[in-house]
């Protein structure tokens, strides 16, 4: 029998080098037309051993043909919440800003720095409906702490960073080396092109989102260093790709009980319920009718 695709909590988003969950039973795959249009590849169903399900969505498509830029965002968003998703683990091969993140290390970001260049829509709102999410922590904190207590199950001596700072660049072309120590002397950790607006439109959805970035290559910054490449990034993305899923599989026990037993703190469910500003009767009614699909009975 196919179960109803409605009620699949956790999922993840796979990036660079990161196409499918393996050694799982697919269920089904499912392509909700939503009202941002189609995400980016068909969602994949899988069942865990536990019987809950999960959904696998690759963040470029299968066979990566989407940049950073042109990836639907707000579709794969909200395709994945019209399924049930309340929490998305959203994998990411990132460039390292700092020495002590080696190649293969894994990073847990719990802050942001936004540098696209408002060339990817990124928010649900707008056209006559005005919303504000909270957004000074854009990761989850409760995801991250959950996810970090399984290091141990990283290979290859790889180390997981936690509370690290993540620029995210517009691309497709990598930053110059001065754009690239510029990113350090602010503070920046890691570096990649897809952060945003995943995690705004997440947050906007009231999803639970925490990425988690595998390090493939030290940029530009290091002096007398050949600058990162996508050979550079490809080489070191068969063993993440192999870790993200050690990984995975070592969290997933405590998150499935976590999500059903609705334990994971801050509780992002209901923190968009009050964040409207537009009068009831200045509301644009096709606006609200889309927001139905996220947020339905908010607007
Ligand atoms: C292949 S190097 C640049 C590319 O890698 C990252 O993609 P993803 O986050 O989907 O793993 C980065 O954000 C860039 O899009
Ligand atoms: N150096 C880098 N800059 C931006 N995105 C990346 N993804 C992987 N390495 C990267």
């Amino acid at each position: 029998m196919v179960c109803s695709p409605n009620i699949v909590k956790i999922a993840v988003i796979g990036g660079s080098g990161l196409y499918n969950l393996e050694g799982l039973e697919v269920i089904e795959e499912v392509n909700p037309e939503t009202p941002w249009g189609f995400a980016s590849d068909k969602i994949v169903i899988s069942r865990l051993p536990s019987g809950n399900k999960i959904a696998f969505l690759a963040r470029h498509g299968r066979g990566h043909y989407l940049t950073p830029t042109e990836v639907p965002v707000r579709a794969n968003i909200a395709a994945l919440k019209s399924i049930g998703v309340e929490v998305i683990i959203a994998f990411s091969a990132v460039g390292s800003l700092r020495e002590e993140i080696p190649p293969c290390d894994f990073v847990l970001p719990d802050q942001l720095i936004d540098r696209t260049r408002g060339l990817r829509p990124s928010t649900f709102f707008g056209e006559g409906l005005v919303a504000h999410a909270g957004f000074a922590d854009p990761f989850h904190a409760g995801l991250s702490d959950l996810i970090a207590k399984h290091e141990s199950a990283l290979e290859f001596g790889a180390k997981l960073h936690t509370k690290k700072t993540a620029v995210c660049m517009e691309g497709p072309a990598f930053s110059t080396r001065a754009e690239s120590h510029m990113y350090r002397s602010w503070g920046g950790d890691v570096i990649n092109m897809s952060a945003l607006p995943e995690s705004k439109l997440a947050r906007e959805a009231e999803i639970a989102y925490q990425m988690v970035c595998m390090s493939t290559d030290y940029d530009c910054w290091r002096e007398n260093e050949e600058a990162v490449t996508v050979e550079t990034v490809m080489m070191n993305m068969g063993n993440n790709g192999k870790n993200a899923k050690n990984l995975l599989h070592a969290i997933l026990p405590d998150l499935e009980e976590a999500v059903t037993e609705g334990t994971l703190e801050p509780k992002i469910k209901g923190s968009m319920r009050f964040s409207g500003m537009t009068a009831k009767e200045k509301r644009n009614p096709e606006t609200v009718r889309k927001l139905e699909y996220i947020l339905p009975g908010y607007y």
